[in-house]
């Protein structure tokens, strides 16, 4: 499923942000936020709800704009500080509960997949659908193991079914990086645990993996980075053993929080 087609120096970090900050009605929703993400890193951004995470995914994806009055502000995208559409495919597939609300219509597995070509919901008339895309469709749903998918309608798949297909329709550009925002929701425990399996699968390939998540059962063993947000600012930014304990969490939270660790995986108790 990797290939080289996207190839950056592997010095050249991902993703740079030095002092960024995000207001919204008069409120800092982000607040000097530094955050470099380099090649091959695999992160978890965890945070209380309201804390920042989408918006901090939607200052990558230029849905929000940092305030510009900052002479210090950084915001780079494989080492650019200007970036078209086309390079924000190359550095990102994006997941989300939002994405798969609006796939309420009647398309199949395989467009589902194909659409991200065109970062589309679903294919239209005017979309020119190449064999080389037909291909690379067919591959990307092998490598996910599901195949079996291409003819159901995603109406009539399970939360799950659907949640793979929009991995598959992330992955379909290559893109360096694979952002999970909140992606185990909704999902029962059967799903969740093949979930996880195939995120582990995709870091194994060589993709990073940015997970936005507030549970710590979502964090796969090849996460070794963990981002803390608190009130739009970063908390803490650290190797995974040394953030994820008791005390930082009880402050994040504000609630006592026991961790304990099995086979890799962290779990809280409050
Ligand atoms: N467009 C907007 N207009 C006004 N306020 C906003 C906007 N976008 C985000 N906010 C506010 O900014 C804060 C951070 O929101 P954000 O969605 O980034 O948090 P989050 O950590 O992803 O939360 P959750 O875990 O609940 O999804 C919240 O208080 C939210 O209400």
């Amino acid at each position: 499923m990797s290939s080289t087609k996207n190839a950056v120096d592997s010095k050249t970090p991902l993703i740079e942000m030095k002092n960024i900050t995000v207001s919204r009605k008069d409120r800092k929703i982000l607040d000097s936020v530094d955050l470099q993400i380099n090649k091959g890193e695999n992160i978890a951004i965890i945070g209380p709800n309201g804390s920042g995470k989408s918006s901090l995914i939607k200052v990558i994806t230029g849905d929000y704009r940092p305030r510009a009055d900052s002479r210090d502000m950084v915001l780079r995208i494989l080492g650019k500080d200007k970036w078209s559409l086309f390079d924000l495919r190359d550095l990102l597939g994006i997941v989300s509960g939002d994405l798969q609300q609006e796939y309420n219509r009647d398309i199949s597995g395989f467009e589902v997949v194909l659409s991200g070509f065109f970062s589309s919901i679903g294919i239209y008339s005017n979309h020119k659908v190449t064999l080389e895309m037909v291909a690379t469709v067919r591959e990307v749903m092998k490598f996910l193991e599901i195949t079996r998918l291409s003819d159901k309608l995603i109406s009539e798949m399970s939360t799950g079914e659907a949640r793979r297909l929009l991995i598959g329709r992330a992955l379909v550009h290559d893109p360096h990086i694979l952002v999970l925002d909140e992606p185990t929701n909704s999902l029962d425990m059967k799903s969740h645990h093949q979930f996880r399996e195939l995120t582990r699968k995709i870091a194994s390939a060589g993709k990073s993996i940015v997970l936005v998540t507030h549970e710590l059962d979502d964090i796969i063993p090849e996460i070794d980075r963990i981002v803390l947000l608190k009130e739009g600012k970063i908390f803490a930014d650290g190797k995974k053993e040394n953030i994820l304990s008791e005390d930082k969490f009880s402050d994040l939270f504000e609630l006592p929080v026991k961790l304990t660790r099995n086979n890799g995986y962290y779990h809280a108790i409050y």
